[in-house]
C-alpha cells in the first residue's frame, strides 16, 4: 500500500515538520465502528455507509489529535456510518487544493480501495473546489463535518420549527456549494449501501437544486417567513413569561453531556435521553418551583460541539435564543470526556456568539459516577462554584437544586402588608411569583412580609404597611 516516494513531491507546505511526521498517514486506532452481533453486522449492511475519516492536525498534542477524531468518529456514527478507518496527517495547514497533501491522495485513494469504503469524512469545512477535486482523486461521496453535523441534525429535526431551521442551513451550505460539486459524482445516489440517500444527501437533493438556483432562493425565503412566524410565536409565550415575572434557568452544554438526563431528575420531565450526539433539538420548556414554591422555567436545549456550522447557529438563532434570554445558564459538563474543558470553551465561544455572554452561569460537573477522582478534582479549580452531580445515581441533584435557587435573580421589592383572610389569592401569588418571608396570622388578617416585583408590589399597595429597599 506504500506510495512512491516521488508522489510525496508535490506536498510542499509540510515540509517545515519532520520528515517522518509528513511522510505519514496515520492510522488513528480503535477507529473501526465494532459491530457486536449478526444481525447487527446484517442490519447495518443495508443501512449504513463504509465511510474512512480524514483530518489534517495542524495544532495542539497528538492527544488532541486523538480526541478530535474520536469525536468525529462519533460523528459518522450518530448519522448511522459503520467507520472503516481513521487517518490523521500532520501538516502546518490545510492543502488547498486537496485538504489533505496532495501526495497523500493517492494513498488515501488505496485506502478507500482497500476497506471498500463508499464516503470520505474530511475533519473540518473544505472549500467548494477541495470536494471536487477530491472526489475527482478519490472517487468516492466526499463531505466535511458541516455536512455531517446538518444532516444529524436533519435526521433528529422533530418539530416544525426544527425541521425548517435544518433545511435552512443546509441550503445555505448547498447554495455556496452548487457550483464545486456535480461532475460525475451524483450527490443524490448516496452511500452505496443505504439504498437511497445517505450523509449528506437527506435533504434537499442537488440535481434539481442545479437545475433551478431561483427555487433555492424562493425557498430560502419562504422557510425564513416561516420561521419567523414560528418566532413570533415563541416570543409571545416568553413575553407572557416575563410578563408575570417568572424567572428561567436554560440548561445548556456540549452534545451529550447530559443536559436532557439533568432536566429530567430536576423536574421529572419525560425528555428523550440517548446516547447520541444532537438528541435534543427542540428546547422543552418545564415547570420547576423552588423549595419555598416561587415558580421558576427550565428550557433544556440543542447541544453544542466544536465549531459548529455558522449556517446552523444562524439557522438555529431563535432556537439559541431562549438561552441569551435566560436568567441563569445552567452550563452542564461530561466530567467524563476525556478533553472536558475543550468542550467548556466551546460551549462558552457558541454562547458568546448567540449574545448569551453575559449571562450568569452554574457549572455543573455531571456523570460524576463515570469521571476519575482526578478529573473532578482539576475541574473544581478549573470552575470553581461548580457543583458536581451525577444524573444516573441522583448524587448532587438536591444540590444543584439548591445552587439553582439562589442563582434565581431575588425579586427586588421587600415589604410588610397586612392582608385581609379574603385575599387569599394575593398570597398565593405571593408565594407562587415572589419570596414569602414571614406570615403571621392575626385577628385582622395575614400579616405578611414578602419580596415582590413591582407588578405585585403595586397590587399589594393598599395592604402596605411599611416598606423597606
Ligand atoms: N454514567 C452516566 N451517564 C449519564 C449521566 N447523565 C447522562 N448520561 C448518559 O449520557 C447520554 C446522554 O445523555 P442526554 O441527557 O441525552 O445528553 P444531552 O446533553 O441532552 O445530549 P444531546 O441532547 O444529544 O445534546 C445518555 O446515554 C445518558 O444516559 C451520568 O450522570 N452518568
Ligand atoms: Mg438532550
Amino acid at each position: 500500500m506504500s506510495v512512491p516516494e516521488s508522489e510525496y513531491a508535490p506536498d510542499y507546505d509540510g515540509e517545515q515538520l519532520d520528515l517522518q511526521e509528513r511522510h505519514s498517514l496515520r492510522r488513528v486506532a480503535g477507529m473501526s465502528t465494532e459491530l457486536t452481533d449478526v444481525t447487527e453486522v446484517e442490519y447495518r449492511q443495508l443501512r449504513l455507509e463504509r465511510v474512512v475519516l480524514v483530518s489534517v492536525w495542524t495544532t495542539g498534542s497528538e492527544v488532541d489529535a486523538e480526541n478530535a477524531m474520536a469525536e468525529l468518529k462519533l460523528l459518522a456514527e450518530t448519522a448511522g456510518s459503520e467507520v472503516l478507518e481513521g487517518l490523521v496527517q500532520r501538516r502546518l495547514r490545510p492543502d488547498p487544493a486537496t485538504y489533505i497533501g496532495r501526495g497523500k491522495v493517492a494513498e488515501l485513494r488505496e485506502i478507500v480501495v482497500a476497506t471498500g469504503a463508499d464516503t470520505v469524512i474530511c475533519d473540518g469545512e473544505l472549500a467548494p473546489a477541495q470536494l471536487r477535486n477530491l472526489e475527482d482523486r478519490v472517487k468516492v461521496k466526499v463531505i466535511d463535518r458541516t455536512a455531517l453535523i446538518l444532516d444529524i441534525f436533519a435526521q433528529h429535526a422533530k418539530s416544525a420549527e426544527g425541521q425548517a431551521q435544518v433545511e435552512l442551513a443546509q441550503l445555505q451550505y448547498l447554495k455556496q456549494r452548487l457550483r464545486g460539486w456535480g461532475g460525475n459524482l451524483s450527490r443524490q445516489a448516496g452511500g452505496r449501501a443505504s439504498g437511497g440517500a445517505g450523509i449528506g444527501g437527506r435533504g434537499p437533493g442537488e440535481t434539481k437544486l442545479e437545475t433551478d438556483r431561483r427555487r433555492i432562493h424562493s425557498r430560502i425565503a419562504k422557510l425564513r417567513a416561516t420561521l419567523r412566524e414560528l418566532d413570533a410565536n415563541r416570543q409571545l409565550k416568553r413575553a407572557e413569561r416575563q410578563r408575570h415575572q417568572v424567572p428561567s434557568v436554560a440548561i445548556v452544554g456540549y452534545t451529550n453531556a447530559g443536559k436532557s438526563s439533568v432536566l429530567n431528575r430536576l423536574t421529572g420531565a419525560g425528555v428523550l435521553v440517548e446516547d447520541a450526539l444532537f438528541a435534543t433539538l427542540d428546547p422543552t420548556t418545564r415547570r420547576a418551583q423552588t423549595s419555598d414554591g416561587r415558580v421558576y422555567t427550565l428550557t433544556d436545549t440543542v447541544g453544542f460541539v466544536r465549531h459548529l456550522p455558522h449556517d446552523l447557529v444562524e439557522a438555529f438563532a431563535s432556537t439559541l435564543e431562549e438561552s441569551a434570554q435566560a436568567d441563569l445558564l445552567v452550563h452542564v459538563v461530561d466530567a467524563s470526556d476525556p478533553d472536558p474543558v475543550g468542550q467548556i470553551k466551546a460551549v462558552r465561544s457558541v454562547l458568546a456568539d448567540i449574545g448569551a455572554g453575559d449571562v450568569p452561569e452554574l457549572i455543573v460537573l455531571n456523570k460524576a459516577d463515570k469521571a476519575s477522582r482526578e478529573a473532578i478534582t482539576t475541574l473544581r479549580t478549573a470552575a470553581p462554584g461548580a457543583v458536581v452531580t451525577s444524573a444516573r445515581t441522583g448524587e448532587g441533584i438536591d444540590e444543584l437544586r439548591a445552587a439553582v435557587e439562589s442563582g434565581l435573580p431575588r425579586p427586588e421589592r421587600e415589604l410588610r402588608v397586612l392582608l385581609p383572610y379574603e385575599r387569599g389569592d394575593l398570597v398565593d401569588r405571593i408565594h407562587t411569583s415572589g419570596e414569602l418571608l414571614s406570615v403571621e396570622h392575626t385577628e385582622h388578617g395575614s400579616l405578611v412580609t414578602a419580596r415582590v416585583h413591582p407588578d405585585l408590589a403595586g397590587e399589594l399597595g393598599p395592604y402596605t404597611l411599611a416598606a423597606s429597599s
